[in-house]
């Protein structure tokens, strides 16, 4: 669930953003669309707790955002938040196995190689573990930081820019990977994109059924910079 009201944020010397308002029901998905620099990476900042609102309220998965701070935001973002940023961000030396157990240190907890292999595996990319990431295609390192994003159950899963560069076909399949993948962990989930396809791609994976709740659209324009 992601609910906010009047939310604002101001760069240090900088322009205030100011977001409209949304609710987004548990397990439902959200489009956030807007041109570039409309404040999408700002929002999706926001929603992770990596910065705080200058001004309204923010409830992210039943916390509110406001008062998180520090080591204390560091620890709820590793339980709830899954991130699957545009540029994949997989580490260069370590294997695909080792990409993800690095996921469970970093939020604390012992390495679980079976869940790691069962969240591969529900991917398409179990054989992949012993990869490392320059062995991979783009599709299958796609798979991969998704198997990473949702790794620890996270109730909010975001994803930037996830078909930017890619053709329809894999653009199509790369949504609907994300979608079912969201619903089968009952995640919450964010397309923050400037790419139209997705809107039509969303609208046809609820035809095929493969959509219970719905999607809502979250529009940003630059106009709402406020001088
Ligand atoms: N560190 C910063 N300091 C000051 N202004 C910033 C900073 N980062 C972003 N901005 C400004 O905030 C606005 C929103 O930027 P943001 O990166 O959130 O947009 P975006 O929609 O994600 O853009 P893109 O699609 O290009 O990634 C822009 O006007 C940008 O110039």
């Amino acid at each position: 669930m992601i609910q906010t009201r009047g939310l604002c944020y101001r760069y240090p010397g900088g322009s205030e953003l100011r977001f409209p308002d949304v609710e987004v029901p548990h397990g439902a998905v959200l489009l956030l669309s807007g041109p570039s620099g409309s404040g999408k990476s700002t929002w999706l900042a926001l929603v992770a707790a990596l910065v705080a609102p200058s001004a309204g309220t923010l409830h992210v998965a039943d916390q509110a955002m406001g008062d998180l701070r520090g080591a204390t935001a560091d620890a709820w973002r590793a339980a709830h938040i899954g991130f699957l940023p545009q540029k994949l961000h997989l580490s260069a030396a370590l294997t695909v196995q080792q990409n993800l157990a690095m996921a469970q240190w970093a939020a604390g907890r012992a390495e679980d190689k079976a869940r790691i292999h069962a969240t591969l595996q529900a991917l398409g990319v179990a054989e992949l573990a012993g990869r490392l990431p320059h062995q991979l295609s783009g599709g299958q390192a796609q798979r991969v930081a998704l198997a990473r994003a949702v790794l620890l159950k996270p109730r909010v899963v975001l994803a930037d820019e996830p078909t930017a560069s890619l053709d329809d076909e894999a653009a199509a399949q790369a949504v609907r990977l994300l979608h079912t993948t969201a619903q089968q962990h009952g995640a919450t989930l964010v397309i923050a994109t400037h790419d139209a396809r997705v809107a039509s791609l969303l609208t046809a994976q609820e035809g095929d059924g493969l959509g219970q709740i719905g999607f809502s659209r979250l529009s940003l324009a630059r106009e709402q910079l406020s001088k």
